[in-house]
């Protein structure tokens, strides 16, 4: 054990002088050696020297005074500039067809609950055809059972059955060994065991103990691209060529509303079994997405933004989730914020230039029939990966942003197919797109993220390699999608 130990700490000593020390002492090596070279021209008897010196051209004197400051210049620029963020690869939860729930065993589920009025039932049978989902999503194993078994241990036993699997795809997929994760960032947002869901993780896969673990909960579901964010700003700081493993999921039986509350069964009727695991690195060897920016936007300081989606009892004690009708119009202005910040970054200078000159003009002619110009977005990406909030969230991003339907399609296929699977949803898209084959080396995909607080998060991905086949989560049924969600509901 000793000796086991031993060798990690020597493993992590020798990761520290690597990194931190390796760049300057470069440098240093480099200048000395190109001061030595020159020195060694200079080393002779004083009056060839002095004969030496008076030989020297300007040039000579020129470089003598410039290389140290050129060297020392790029030395500090290269321990500033931010390294390179790199998804290595990513796997979804695969659904099993065991826990599959079509909308009549739902409804017939609602009418046998001891727990719903009438009215309640219709409510939901209403909800629930114009939801937006198919007949093949998945309820976790507690609500099979006809009162649902909310406990703790069912609840871990949901997180583990969809974390391990994905977990385990993810390990297989990019052979990484355990002990070359370094960092594990976990978000879900409603369940939060004691220990932690990231802790459970460490426990099964016995990953090293000087691993850094943080877990994200009570976040929404735009924690996905916080994670996403934070273990970018980890990767800055760790050795180079660290590994993170970041996984998202959201943990539905224990938080099952068993009341009457309309605002709060949404989250009943919409939430669907889903999650992901994410690898990202510095290092880009066979990297498959490089991260160009992430975005996160959050209007907590706003009540009714920050309660616009509100765990709370209702008032018979139950404690569930309220989703504001406000929540639309909250939405978009979070979008908006978003994008007026990474507009800058990642938009065409022409739109740019039409951007400023609305906004100009509007200010100038006080806004007198002038419309706000939104920029095309379009023109900044080929894919988007908008959250799955539910049908209305989908339909408002796609007006905002002015998409076409096969823009929303990805989001409107992973409704349909596996419901709103919170901070897991985009991941899935991206392998709807994947699977379709329409992802090109060199694209660019924008993952809208929205979640409780209220945020939204965005992350900006730049294909570096296709996925070589079609072996996720729509392996099973890509053959079937798109399909016609209007005709439905
Ligand atoms: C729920 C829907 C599928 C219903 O679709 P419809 O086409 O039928 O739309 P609709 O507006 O006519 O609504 C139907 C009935 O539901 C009621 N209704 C709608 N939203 C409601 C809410 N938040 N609270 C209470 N009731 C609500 C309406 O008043 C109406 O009833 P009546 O006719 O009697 O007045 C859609 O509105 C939708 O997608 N809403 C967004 C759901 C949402 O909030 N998702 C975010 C999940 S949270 C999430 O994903 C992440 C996060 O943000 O954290």
């Amino acid at each position: 054990m000793t000796s086991l130990s031993d060798l990690k700490h020597l493993k992590r000593l020798y990761y520290l002088a690597t990194n931190k020390f390796l760049l300057m002492a470069t440098t240093i090596t480099l200048a000395a050696a190109v001061l030595l070279l020159q020195a060694a021209q200079w080393i002779a008897p004083i009056d060839e020297l002095l004969s030496q010196l008076r030989d020297l051209r300007p040039i000579n004197l020129l470089l003598a005074a410039i290389l140290p400051t050129a060297m020392l210049r790029i030395y500090s620029y290269l321990i500033r500039h931010p390294r390179n963020v790199y998804l290595v690869d990513y796997a979804c939860f695969r659904t099993s067809y065991k826990y599959r729930a079509p909308k009549a065993t739902f409804l017939e589920h609602a009418h046998i609950s001891p727990f719903f009025g009438e009215s309640t039932t219709k409510f939901i049978a209403r909800v629930i055809e114009r939801s937006g989902m198919g007949e093949d999503t998945l309820v976790p194993p507690a609500l099979y059972y006809v009162e649902p078994d909310c406990s703790l241990d069912e609840g871990r036993s949901e997180a583990e059955m969809v974390i391990f699997s994905t977990i385990d795809d993810l390990l297989a997929k990019t052979c990484i060994a355990l002990d070359a994760i370094h960092v594990l960032i976990t978000n879900c947002s409603l369940f939060c065991p004691v220990p932690s869901i990231a802790d459970r993780i460490v426990n099964r896969y016995a990953l090293q103990d000087d691993i850094r673990v943080i877990n994200l909960s009570g976040m929404g579901c735009s924690a996905g691209v916080t994670a996403v964010g934070l273990a970018k700003n980890m990767l800055q700081i760790i050795p180079s060529g660290s590994h993170v493993l970041v996984v998202s999921t959201e943990t539905l039986g224990p938080e099952y509303y068993k009341g009457n509350v309309r605002s709060m069964h949404l989250g009943n009727i919409l939430f669907r079994v889903g999650g992901s695991a994410m690898l990202l690195s510095t290092c880009k060897h066979r990297a498959r997405f490089k991260l160009a920016h992430v975005e996160r936007t959050l209007f907590g300081a706003d009540d009714a933004a920050y309660r616009c989606v509100y765990q709370e009892d209702d008032p018979e004690g139950n404690i569930g989730l309220t989703l504001s009708k406000d929540l639309m119009a909250i939405a978009g202005e979070t979008l908006k914020a978003n994008m007026t910040a990474i507009g800058p970054l990642i938009l065409p200078t022409s739109e740019l230039i039409k951007y400023f000159l609305f906004s100009t003009a509007r200010k100038v002619l006080h806004r007198r029939k002038i419309r706000p110009y939104i920029p095309d977005f379009r023109m900044a990406f080929e894919h988007f990966c908008i959250h799955v909030g539910g049908p209305a969230v989908i339909d408002s991003v796609q007006l905002g942003l002015n998409l076409s339907d096969e823009h929303v399609e990805p989001s409107r296929m992973t409704l349909h197919r596996f419901g709103n699977q919170s901070s897991a949803s985009v991941w899935y898209q991206l392998a709807y797109i994947e699977d379709k084959g329409r992802m090109r080396k060199g694209d660019r995909v924008w993952m809208i993220g929205f979640g409780a607080g209220y945020k939204c998060n965005t992350a900006v991905w730049v294909c570096i390699q296709p996925s070589p086949n079609a072996n996720g989560p729509w392996a099973s049924c890509i053959h079937r999608y798109p399909v016609d969600v209007s005709k439905e509901g």
